[in-house]
C-alpha cells in the first residue's frame, strides 16, 4: 500500500506539514508527486484539493497510524503540474517567504487551475418529503446557490438539514479546459489502389487524397484541410464511410500573439556588445551558474545582446527565460523577440485571457516552446532544459510580488540558475543599489555597456523650475516646454511627456476650511475622472459624483489639484491646438489590446505627442520622438521610503532615454518644485555611477539596505485600537526572540493607515546578522492562523520594496 503527502488547500488551517493520505489501490500506478488530488478534510470530510509532494510506503508508518488515515478520493490531473524543480522550489519559497507551502503551489500555476469549490445538496433517502421529490427528480444533486434555489427554499433546506433529510457534499471543480479541434487520420496503406477507385471527376476526393499521400503518418486538421480547393466536410465523411480515413481529436492552443512574424537577423556587434555576449555565452556553454550584471545605458543595445545570447542557449538544445516588467512587455518588445525567434517563444503576461494563458502554459509544459518571455509569475514557466535566464530592467519594484508569497523574482532567478547550472543576467540602465554593491563586492560580475548604438550622444537634459511662476503657462506646462513641443512638430518629429502619479494626485481641496474629500474606507484621497464625472478611490473602487461645494463648510471656493492625465491633455489641447495627442494611462488601456492599439498609431505618426503616466517611461523605442517632457519629476521624492530617491532617479534616468534613439539627436525637459535635489541633479547628468556612489553614504549613514536588511511586518483589523494592541504583542514577541542588535522600528501606523475599513500598523525589522530572526517569525507565521479567526492579518514581507 502506498501513503500519499498531500499539502491541502484549506485557507483558514494552513500548515507546511502535509497530511498523510491512503491511496487506493485503483490509483497506485497512476498517482505521482506533483499531481493534484481531491482528498476529504475535517470533521464533514468536506472535498478540498491538495497536492501530493511526496509518495511512500506503508512500512514507514505505524499500524495504528495506518487505520487513521483516509484515502484519496479522486486525481484532478493524468499527468503532474508541479515538476519535480518547482516542488523543491516550493519548499525553498515557503521557508524563505514565511509563507505557506499552498500559497507557492498555487503562485506557480496558472490562474484557471486553482480549483474552484461547489457545495451540492442531495436528499438522504428515503425521501419522502413531496417537495424534495419533485425538485431532485431530475438531478440527485444540485448546486447550492441563489441560482438554483429561493432565497424561501434555502431557508426550508437549512430546516431539512438540521432534521438530517438533506446533505451537503462539496466537490472540487477543475476549471482548467483545454481546447481540442477535428482531424483526419489517414488509414490508406496502397494510395494507388485507392485512387484507382476514384472517378476522375471528384476533384475534391482527388485533392484529399493527395493531401493524405503527403503526410499520411500526421493528423490533419479538419480546419485546414476544408481551405484546400473541392475538399468540404462533406467529402471526408465519404472517405470515413469507406474507411479510408478516421477522425480524432488534437490539442488546439489559443495563439495570442496572431500578429505577423517579420524573421529579422542578429545584428553585427558593436566591440562593447560583443564583449558582453562573449563573457555570458561561455557561461551559457560552460553550464556556469555566474550572475552577470548587464549595466547599459538607455538605448545600449541590451535587447540585442539578451537575443544573442538567448540563441546561444537555443543551440546548446537548452531553453531561455526572459523576464520584463508588466509595464515593459510592450507590443514592440515582443514583437523583437518573436521576429528573432518565432513560433518557438511563448509568451505569458496578465493580457491574456485566462484561457491563454493556460494553452501557452501547457505549451511550455510539454516542452513545445523554447524561449518564454514574461512578466514577473512568468519566473515559475515549467521549463525543463533551462540555459539562460534574463531579468530585463532588473531594478524594477513590480518584480516584487505583493501578497503571499512575497518573493522577489530575481531570488526566484538566482534559485533556478543553481539548480540548473545556467547563468542569470541582470540588466538595467539603473540597477537597484542592492544588485549593483554585490557587482562591487564581485558577487555578480559586472558588464557594462557605457555608450549608445550608433554613437548616439545621450539627450541633453534641462531642468526647468517650477517654483518660478513666471516660467508657468497654466498650473502644467512651463513656457520652456510649450515652446520646445511647438518647434518639435515643426520639425514634423514626435514628443512623449510624462506625468509622475506617484503620491498623491488630483484630489479635492477647500479653500476656506481646508477639507480634502477623501475615500470613506480608506485613507486617502479621491481621484478626479473627468470622462465618468465622478471622484474615484484608486484602492477600493468607491466613486461618487464630483462635488460643487465643500461637504463640510459648504463653501464653494474648492479647487481641484489636477495634475491627472486627463486634465493635462485638455490644458496642453488649448495651449498647442494644432497637437495631435494620444493619451496613455490606466483609463486608456483598460480594454484588451489598447495598449497595442495606442502605441501603433504613435509609431505610424497618426499623432505627435504621446501623454502617459509611468507607463510610456520603459522599453520604448520610436526613432521619430525626439523631446521628451517630464511635467513633475518630484511627487514621488517625498514619500515616506528609503527608495524614494533611487526611484526618482531611475524613472527620470529611463524616461530621457526615450529620446533620440536614432538618427536625430533628443532633448529632454524636465520640470521640478525640487531642482536642487540630487536625484534630480544627477538624473540630468544621466550619471548613474555618481547617484550610486552618493546613494551608497546616504544608505550607510542612515542604515538602510543595501547596508542592512529590512523585514516589514503588518497587523490590521476592523477597529483601529484592536490593530494598535495587536501590533505592539507581535512586536513584544519579536522582541523576546531576536538578536539583541537587531533593531525594530515601531509599531507606528502604516503612511496609508487604513484600506477597505482596516488599519494598518507596521513593524520595520533592521538587522545585519540574525540567526535566530528565521525562528522569530516563523513563531510569528504560526501565530497568524489563528490570529485570522479573531479576524487580525498578520503580513510578513522579508525585503518590501514598498512602505505604503
Ligand atoms: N549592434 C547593433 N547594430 C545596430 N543597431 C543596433 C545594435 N544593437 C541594437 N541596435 C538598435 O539600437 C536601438 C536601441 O537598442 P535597445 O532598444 O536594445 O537598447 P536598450 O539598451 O535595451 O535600451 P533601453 O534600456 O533604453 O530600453 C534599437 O533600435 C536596436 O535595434
Ligand atoms: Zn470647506
Ligand atoms: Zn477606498
Amino acid at each position: 500500500m502506498t501513503i500519499a503527502e498531500v499539502i491541502v488547500d484549506v485557507p483558514t488551517r494552513q500548515t507546511n506539514f502535509p497530511y498523510s493520505y491512503v491511496v487506493p489501490e485503483a490509483l497506485t500506478d497512476e498517482i505521482q508527486p506533483g499531481m493534484r488530488v481531491v482528498v476529504p478534510f475535517g470533521k464533514g470530510d468536506r472535498k478540498v484539493e491538495g497536492f501530493v509532494v511526496g509518495l511512500k510506503d506503508a512500512a514507514d508508518v505505524t499500524k495504528a497510524d495506518l487505520t487513521k488515515l483516509k484515502p484519496i478520493s479522486g486525481l484532478m490531473d493524468l499527468n503532474p503540474v508541479v515538476n519535480p524543480e518547482l516542488l523543491e522550489m516550493s519548499q525553498w519559497l515557503s521557508e524563505t517567504t514565511y509563507s505557506f507551502r499552498i500559497s507557492c503551489l498555487l503562485t506557480m500555476l496558472p490562474n484557471v487551475m486553482k480549483a474552484k469549490y461547489q457545495t451540492l445538496v442531495t436528499p438522504v433517502p428515503p425521501v419522502k418529503d413531496s417537495w424534495l421529490q419533485e425538485r431532485f427528480a431530475v438531478h440527485p444533486a444540485l448546486p447550492l446557490d441563489q441560482e438554483q434555489f429561493t432565497t424561501a427554499e434555502l431557508a426550508r433546506l437549512t430546516k431539512l438539514r438540521q432534521q438530517g433529510k438533506v446533505q451537503l457534499q462539496y466537490q472540487v471543480q477543475n476549471q482548467a479546459k483545454r481546447k481540442t479541434e477535428l482531424a483526419v487520420v489517414n488509414q490508406i496503406e496502397d494510395f494507388a489502389e485507392v485512387r484507382q477507385l476514384i472517378r476522375k471527376n471528384t476533384t475534391g476526393q482527388l485533392a484529399l487524397l493527395n493531401q493524405l499521400e503527403q503526410q499520411p503518418q500526421t493528423p490533419l486538421k479538419q480546419r485546414d484541410l476544408v481551405q484546400e480547393p473541392g475538399i468540404t466536410p462533406a467529402v471526408i465523411n465519404t472517405f470515413q464511410k469507406r474507411g479510408w480515413v478516421t477522425k480524432t481529436e488534437v490539442e488546439k492552443y489559443r495563439d495570442p500573439n496572431k500578429e505577423a512574424i517579420k524573421p529579422d537577423q542578429p545584428k553585427p556587434l558593436t566591440a562593447d556588445q560583443r564583449q558582453a555576449v562573449t563573457q555570458i555565452n561561455a557561461a551559457v556553454t560552460n553550464h556556469q551558474a555566474t550572475t552577470f550584471l548587464l549595466e547599459g545605458v538607455t538605448g545600449s543595445g541590451k535587447t540585442e545582446v539578451y537575443l544573442q545570447t538567448i540563441q546561444c542557449a537555443l543551440d546548446q538544445s537548452e531553453q531561455a527565460l526572459m523576464l520584463v516588467p508588466e509595464i515593459a512587455l510592450t507590443p514592440q518588445m515582443v514583437s523583437r523577440v518573436k521576429n528573432r525567434f518565432g513560433s518557438q517563444v511563448a509568451i505569458l503576461h496578465s493580457g491574456l485571457s485566462n484561457g491563454e494563458k493556460y494553452d501557452e502554459w501547457r505549451r511550455i509544459n510539454e516542452g513545445k516552446a523554447q524561449v518564454v518571455v514574461g512578466a514577473r509569475s512568468a519566473i515559475f514557466a515549467p521549463l525543463a532544459k533551462l540555459g539562460l535566464i534574463i531579468l530585463d530592467e532588473e531594478h524594477d519594484p513590480s518584480y516584487k510580488q505583493g501578497d503571499n508569497p512575497r518573493y522577489h523574482t530575481r531570488d526566484v532567478a538566482l534559485w533556478r540558475s543553481r539548480y540548473h547550472h545556467c547563468p542569470v543576467v541582470l540588466g538595467s540602465a539603473t540597477p537597484s543599489l542592492e544588485s549593483r554593491a554585490r557587482a562591487e563586492k564581485g558577487v555578480y560580475q559586472l558588464l557594462r555597456l557605457p555608450q549608445r548604438i550608433n554613437q548616439q550622444q545621450l539627450p541633453a537634459i534641462q531642468i526647468v523650475d517650477m517654483t518660478d511662476s513666471v516660467q508657468r503657462t497654466g498650473d502644467l506646462f512651463s513656457n520652456e516646454l510649450i515652446s520646445a513641443i511647438k518647434a518639435t512638430l515643426q520639425r514634423h518629429e514626435q514628443v512623449v511627456l510624462m506625468l509622475n502619479r506617484r503620491g498623491f494626485s488630483s484630489f479635492m481641496l477647500c479653500r476656506d476650511c481646508g477639507y480634502v474629500l477623501k475615500c470613506p474606507h480608506c485613507d486617502i484621497s479621491l481621484t478626479m475622472h473627468l470622462d465618468t464625472h465622478t471622484m474615484k478611490c484608486h484602492y477600493c473602487g468607491y466613486e461618487t459624483a464630483i462635488p460643487n461645494e465643500c461637504p463640510q463648510c459648504h463653501s464653494r471656493n474648492i479647487r481641484y489639484f489636477g495634475t491627472g492625465t486627463e486634465k493635462a491633455t485638455q490644458q496642453l489641447q488649448q495651449l498647442v491646438p494644432e497637437a495631435r495627442i494620444l493619451r496613455m494611462d490606466v483609463d486608456t488601456t483598460r480594454k484588451k489590446g489598447a495598449h497595442r492599439r495606442i502605441l501603433h498609431q504613435f509609431g505610424e505618426q497618426q499623432a505627435d505627442i504621446l501623454l502617459g503616466t509611468q507607463m510610456i517611461a520603459k522599453g520604448l523605442d520610436f526613432p521619430n520622438v525626439t523631446l521628451v517632457g517630464v511635467l513633475n519629476a518630484d511627487t514621488g521624492l517625498d514619500l515616506p521610503d528609503f527608495r524614494a530617491s533611487e526611484r526618482t532617479f531611475d524613472l527620470l534616468t529611463q524616461v530621457a532615454g526615450r529620446a533620440g534613439r536614432a538618427e536625430k539627436s533628443g532633448q529632454v525637459i524636465i520640470q521640478t518644485f525640487n531642482p536642487e535635489h540630487y536625484a534630480i541633479q544627477l538624473a540630468q547628468r544621466q550619471d548613474y555611477e555618481a547617484f550610486f556612489h552618493k546613494e551608497m553614504q546616504i544608505r550607510h549613514l542612515a542604515g538602510y539596505s543595501p547596508y542592512f536588511y529590512t523585514v516589514l511586518v503588518t497587523v490590521s483589523a476592523l477597529q483601529e485600537d484592536a490593530a494598535a494592541k495587536e501590533a505592539l504583542r507581535v512586536s513584544n514577541l519579536l522582541q523576546a526572540n531576536v538578536a539583541p542588535q537587531t533593531e525594530l522600528l515601531g509599531p507606528t501606523p502604516r503612511p496609508i493607515a487604513r484600506i477597505k475599513n482596516r488599519y494598518y500598523y507596521q513593524i520595520i525589522i533592521k538587522y545585519k546578522h540574525d540567526e535566530q530572526l528565521p525562528d522569530a517569525l516563523n513563531r510569528i507565521q504560526a501565530i497568524s492562523q489563528t490570529e485570522i479567526r479573531k479576524g487580525f492579518r498578520i503580513a510578513i514581507d522579508v525585503e518590501p520594496q514598498s512602505f505604503m
